[in-house]
């Protein structure tokens, strides 16, 4: 997919729905019976899942364990064969992710989709018009509120001093910010991020994810994220679902899950110390 796509797809303006009173607990995406298998590979084999409101999800998992096919199944990139998805107490299941994101599931890419041939501030301005439903690749930046705003969002995420950089002359850090920012452009009330810190040097990742934490949890954004770093799921998530084959094998606040045995040799490779032999 390209960043144009990306925007592409979200450029329709979202049609207010009739909202009807939630419970003050009532989950904000709610995941029942999820089948998805492409040829013979179950990439999803009956997954139920509830993301609260507010909550840091991470989903953690081996290579393969179908954690990507989760996010594309409830960001409308993939239609799964068997299941539901509640998204606010309404079905989701085969709406587009144009339409999605107008009901505010905003998602990041394992590769950020930006374009690449514009400043880190273009691509800003582009995500807020996309937003308010217009396209052009000149329009934003002669619109004087666009490029405030703009300029507003990379502040909120550090970004402000590298406002005129080309988004291919970023680093990775940066450049996951920058994909970031366009999402949170959109106003997402949950967003799905598929490894935000991948390929970002162990020095910046830290930095990164405090950013993006700080950014997301003052716009009161509810997370799942895809994360292969278990300091980073130890330090930022509330929750913490182990995916393994196409299954939720553990669900819980990370400091139970990641001392259970099976999570640490299975997920992160370290044979448990002390085992009942
Ligand atoms: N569009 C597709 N067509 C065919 N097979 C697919 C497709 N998408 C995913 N798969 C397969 O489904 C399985 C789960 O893939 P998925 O990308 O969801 O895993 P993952 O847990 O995100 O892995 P990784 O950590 O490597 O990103 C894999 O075997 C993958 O090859």
């Amino acid at each position: 997919m390209s960043a144009s796509d990306r925007l592409g797809a979200q450029a329709e303006p979202s049609i207010e729905g009739v909202t009807r009173p939630r419970q003050q607990d009532a989950p904000l995406l709610s995941a029942r019976g999820l089948k998805l298998a492409f040829g013979g590979v179950k990439a999803a084999d009956g997954i139920d899942l509830d993301v609260m409101p507010g909550e840091f999800l991470a989903i953690i998992g081996p290579n393969g364990a179908g954690k990507t096919t989760f996010i594309n199944m409830t960001t409308g990139y993939l239609r799964p064969q068997a299941g539901s998805i509640e998204y606010d107490g309404q079905p989701i299941l085969g709406l587009s992710p144009r339409v999605l994101v107008g009901k505010g599931i905003g998602r990041s890419f394992q590769l950020p989709q930006l374009f690449t041939e514009h400043t880190v501030l273009e691509n800003a301005a582009l995500a807020i018009a996309a937003r308010a439903g217009l396209w052009s690749p000149l329009v934003p930046l002669l619109r004087p509120q666009w490029r405030a705003e703009a300029m507003a969002l990379l502040d909120r995420f550090g970004l402000a001093p590298l406002a005129e950089v080309r988004a291919d002359a970023l680093n990775e850090g940066a450049r996951k910010l920058a994909d970031i920012a366009m999402a949170v452009a959109l106003q997402p009330r949950l967003i799905l991020m598929d490894e935000p810190t991948s390929g970002v040097a162990a020095a910046e990742k830290m930095s990164v994810v405090e950013t993006l934490v700080r950014v997301l949890r003052d716009a009161k954004v509810t997370a799942v994220f895809v994360e292969h770093d278990m300091e980073v799921v130890e330090r930022f998530a509330d929750r913490v679902a182990v995916w393994s084959q196409g299954r939720i094998a553990a669900l819980g606040p990370p400091e139970t899950v990641l001392k259970d045995p099976a999570v640490l040799r299975d997920v992160i490779g370290i044979e448990p110390a002390h085992s009942h032999a």
